[in-house]
C-alpha cells in the first residue's frame, strides 16, 4: 500500500493555497502505481474533494485516474472514494472560529487580506480554518505571534491546533494522520507499506506505518522550512520532484500483478 501526503509531497508548495496543483509526473507514476500495488491513497489535510480537483492534470492523466484511489480527508474525517465524498457534519467550534478569527488577526496588529495584499491569509475548509502566514511581510514572527491566541480561541471552540507549514489550523480533535492511515491498512490487510509527506502532520502517519509491523518505509520530502520529518524518515528524497521521480521508478521497478 502507498500512502501519500498532498502539498509539499505530490504538490510543489506556493504561496496561494488555491494554486496548489499535482506534479504531473506524480499524478502518472501513480496512475501506473495504482495498477501495480494493492492500494494507493492520498491522507491529507485538505478537504478530500479540494486534492482530487488539485489533482486535475490539463490534458494528462489526473488523481482521479488513479485506479482504486482513496483520499482521506481533512486528516481523515473525511473519505473520496469513486466520486464519492463521505464526511461529518461540521463541529459547531468551526462557525464561531470563522466569525471571531478575522477580528482576533487585526487585534494582534496584522493585516488580514485575501491574498491580493502581504497579510495574514484564512482558508476556509468548511471543518476546520487555516490561519496563513506565508504572504506576511513576516511570515515567521506572525506564526509565533499567533500561536497562542490561536491556542485559546481553539480551546474555547473545542478544536484543535495543527501547525503547519507557516499556517495553524483550528480542526477538530480526535483524528489524525496515523489514525486515518493504520485504519486504512487494516481496512485493506495491507502487507506492506510506503508513506510520504513533508510536515509535521505526517508524523503521526510515519508512526503507524512503524506501529503497524508491516514492512515499511517512511519517506520525507525534504524541505527547509520542516526539517525533523527528515530525521525522522527511512529516505529523504528532494521534494515534490524527488516524491515524483522515487514514485516513477517505484512504477518502472514493480512487476505487473498476478491477475487474481
Ligand atoms: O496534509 P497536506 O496535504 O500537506 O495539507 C496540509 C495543509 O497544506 C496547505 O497549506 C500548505 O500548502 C500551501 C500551498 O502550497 C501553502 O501556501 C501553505 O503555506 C502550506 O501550509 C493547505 O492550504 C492546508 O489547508 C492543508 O491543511
Amino acid at each position: 500500500m502507498i500512502g501519500l501526503d498532498f502539498d509539499g509531497t505530490l504538490a510543489p508548495i506556493v504561496p496561494d493555497p488555491a494554486d496548489a496543483r499535482v506534479a504531473p509526473e506524480a499524478a502518472a507514476a501513480l496512475v501506473r502505481l495504482g495498477g501495480l500495488v494493492g492500494a494507493v491513497a492520498i491522507v491529507t489535510g485538505r478537504p478530500a474533494a479540494t486534492a482530487i480537483e488539485y489533482g486535475r492534470v490539463p490534458g494528462g492523466p489526473g488523481l482521479a485516474d488513479v485506479p482504486g484511489l482513496v483520499v482521506l480527508g481533512q486528516y481523515g474525517l473525511e473519505r473520496w472514494e469513486g466520486g464519492q465524498v463521505t464526511s461529518p457534519p461540521p463541529p459547531p467550534g468551526v462557525e464561531r472560529v470563522r466569525a471571531e478569527a478575522p477580528a482576533l488577526v487585526a487585534s494582534l496588529g496584522f493585516t488580514l487580506t485575501d491574498g491580493a495584499e502581504p497579510g495574514v491569509t484564512l482558508e476556509d475548509k468548511g471543518r476546520a480554518v487555516a490561519v496563513h502566514t506565508r504572504r506576511a511581510p513576516d511570515p515567521e514572527g506572525t506564526l509565533r505571534a499567533l500561536r497562542e491566541p490561536l491556542a485559546k480561541l481553539a480551546a474555547e471552540t473545542g478544536l484543535a491546533v495543527e501547525p503547519g507549514r507557516l499556517v495553524l489550523e483550528l480542526r477538530p480533535p480526535g483524528m489524525d494522520k496515523g489514525h486515518a492511515l493504520g485504519a486504512f491498512l487494516a481496512e485493506r490487510a495491507a502487507r506492506s507499506v510506503l508513506f510520504a509527506g513533508d510536515d509535521l502532520g505526517d508524523l503521526a502517519a510515519f508512526e503507524a506505518v512503524r506501529l503497524s509491523g508491516l514492512p515499511g518505509v517512511t519517506v520525507c520530502s525534504a524541505s527547509t522550512e520542516v526539517t525533523e520529518l527528515a530525521r525522522r524518515a527511512d529516505v529523504v528524497v528532494d521534494g515534490p520532484a524527488g516524491v515524483a521521480a522515487l514514485l516513477t521508478a517505484l512504477a518502472d521497478a514493480l512487476p505487473p500483478r498476478a491477475a487474481s
